[in-house]
């Protein structure tokens, strides 16, 4: 059977990744995916932009909604804390698949649990049934349309405290404009627009920063 783009992807970071190096494995997954074939990875230049803003909140308990690949996971756990834990929902079974080698071929899956499914089925779930109290910080890179749902659904289970960060990539490019327009218009968060482009293109996107403030 032909192999699919994310096998392909793996196999070349297996192939010319260093093991238990995580900084290798995202070089790697963004060398392949700017040469050979895109791929939806949050990237390099949008990434030093997730970096900066992980390097300036210190996370302890952290949520990412949109798994893929892993890379946007093996490149925050290389940044966290060892006490650190970042739960990562893929709704896709071969996504999560490929994410979940790439998440131990890069050694960080003492800091990264994969949470196969919906978001809208698992966030309700959080608290009782994977021991979260509230998040410090939220990626959100999955479905464009479920960023505003599930960004209420956080708040209706109280999953949020005053100074969580919520960063959303892909606000220009896929675009997310629902979600735009009610955190904007919500006192409850402070946000701030990260002009980019969309990962290995020179098309205009940028991600938002939503600082919950209660
Ligand atoms: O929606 C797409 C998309 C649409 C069409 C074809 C390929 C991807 C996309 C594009 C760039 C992203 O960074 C991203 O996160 C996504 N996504 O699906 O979540
Ligand atoms: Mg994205």
């Amino acid at each position: 059977m032909a192999q699919s783009k994310e096998e392909r992807i793996l196999n070349f970071v297996l192939q010319n990744a260093v093991r238990g190096d995580p900084q290798s494995v995202v070089d790697t997954i963004d060398k392949y995916c700017s040469q050979k074939e895109w791929a939806m990875n949050v990237g390099d230049e949008k990434g030093l932009i997730l970096d900066k803003i992980l390097e300036e909140t210190k996370p302890s308990v952290l949520l990412e909604l949109g798994t893929y690949c892993g890379y946007s996971a093996v490149r925050t756990a290389r940044l966290l804390k060892p006490s650190a834990r970042l739960l990562t929902i893929e709704f896709n079974p071969a996504f999560a698949a490929i994410a979940r080698q790439m998440i131990e071929f890069a050694g960080v899956q003492d800091k990264v649990k994969i949470l196969e499914g919906p978001s809208e089925t698992i966030i309700p779930q959080l608290k009782k049934k994977h021991e979260v109290d509230t998040l410090d910080f939220v990626f959100l890179d999955h479905w464009k349309d479920r960023y505003l749902p599930d960004t209420i659904l956080l708040l209706d289970h109280g999953l949020l405290r005053k100074g969580s960060v919520i960063l959303a990539d892909n606000v220009i490019c896929p675009g997310a404009p629902e979600f735009i327009k009610y955190i904007r218009n919500n006192n409850s968060f402070e946000c701030t627009n990260y002009p980019s482009h969309v990962e290995y293109m020179k098309v205009k996107d940028a991600m938002e920063k939503a600082v919950f403030v209660g």
